[in-house]
């Protein structure tokens, strides 16, 4: 059953409409990453969830309540912004027990539960410093204890790692995750870093110019992702262009660079003709001998990335990116003639034109 859901909820900012018809329902301790580009809508969207901002048109209910209108502080939202926000002239525990002391909760009922947050976010040995004497991660961490000592039934946060450096932000993020299921709490999370969503969320909602573009697990965003700006956007993908020889049963026989390729697409309802891009994720091509492959590519560049080699390889399909694990095999030199491996399978229809008997008659008859 939905605990939080967005129907139809829009926003415009004078005649700028920054969020249109979003569309959303999470269960009650899910973890939803909104990912998009700058200006596609993200912050907008949770400022609106929040009651910072109204709401142009929609409807949004909370545990089958109507808050659409509701003022900020009758939501009881837990919110984590991206400059943390603390009070800089209060110590760690009486910016964790601001909330609390604004439901005029008891004292001893108080200091236990800041106690508690405090050891939640591993900080139960800093409850007396001012967050100047404090590490970016910390604040980071005070900032969840104080959203979350109010036991929110709704944990918003604004791109809360975005401030830190990349190790750090990397074990913030296992921390965070790990946080959010031990106290079960439902989480929305702004962010415009892909693998920050895939890593952390149960379910990614894709935002393109103010529209959800694609709503599912980060797995599926990755293996089917719904159109050319997503297959991008999340992780890397080399897209072919090709031409439809024919249609057949559950599969489509697929010309790209003169090389037939065959796609599974059952429902894809491709004319023979129609052009289309196919997407390939770089770690699904191998490099083989010469020959021993689906084509052969020169090797035009290399980049070492640690764990892996990324080569650039000009194929007849075109210049393909391929990812290589750093596993010990002898690496490629530029300039180098290598077989390039595939299994079809691992190839995605990305768009199509859909049309094209007339250019199939004539492919067929060349
Ligand atoms: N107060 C405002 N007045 C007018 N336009 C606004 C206002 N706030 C946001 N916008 C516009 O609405 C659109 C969405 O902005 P929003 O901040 O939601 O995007 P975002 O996806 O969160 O971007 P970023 O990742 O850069 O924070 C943008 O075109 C932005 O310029």
């Amino acid at each position: 059953m939905s605990f939080l859901t967005l129907t139809n909820v829009s926003k415009f900012y004078g005649d700028t409409q920054a969020v249109s018809s979003f569309n959303l329902s999470v269960e009650k301790g899910e973890f939803i990453s909104l990912l998009g580009p700058s200006g596609c809508g993200k912050t907008t969207t949770l400022q609106m969830i929040a009651g910072f901002e109204s709401v142009s048109g929609g409807r949004i209910e909370l545990d089958g309540r109507d808050i659409t209108h509701a003022k900020p502080n009758t939501r009881g939202l837990g919110i984590v912004f991206q400059t943390y926000a603390l009070f800089p002239h209060m110590t760690v525990e009486q910016n964790v027990a601001f909330g609390l002391e604004m439901r005029k909760c008891p004292a001893a009922e108080k200091r236990e539960r800041v106690a508690q947050a405090l050891a939640l976010v591993h900080l139960e040995q800093h409850g007396k410093r001012y967050p100047r004497e404090m590490s970016g991660g910390q604040r980071q961490r005070v900032a969840l204890a104080r959203a979350l000592v109010i036991a929110p039934p709704v944990l918003l946060l604004d791109e809360p790692l975005s401030n830190l450096d990349a190790k750090l932000r990397e074990e913030m993020q296992f921390e965070l995750r790990d946080i959010q299921r031990k106290v079960g709490t439902t989480t929305i999370m702004v962010t415009h870093d892909q693998s920050e969503a895939m890593s952390i969320s149960d379910r990614v909602v894709v935002m393109e110019a103010g529209h959800v573009t694609q709503v599912d697990r980060p797995l599926s965003v990755y293996e089917h992702p719904a159109n050319r700006f997503i297959s991008t956007f999340v992780g890397k993908a080399n897209l072919l262009d090709g031409t439809v020889l024919r249609q057949a049963g559950d599969h489509a026989d697929i010309n790209v660079g003169g090389i037939g390729l065959t796609l599974e697409a059952a429902d894809s309802g491709l004319r023979a003709g129609a052009q289309v891009v196919l997407g390939l994720r770089p770690e699904k091509l191998k490099c083989v001998a010469p020959g021993q492959g689906r084509c052969d590519g020169l090797v035009r560049q290399r980049f070492f990335l640690g764990s892996q080699w990324m080569y650039s390889i000009v194929t007849p399909l075109g210049e393909l990116t391929v990812l290589a694990a750093n596993d010990g095999a002898p690496m490629l030199e530029t300039g180098q003639t290598v077989g390039v491996l595939w299994n079809d399978h691992n190839l995605r229809l990305i768009s199509s034109s859909r049309n094209g008997a007339a250019q199939a008659a004539e492919e067929v008859a060349s």
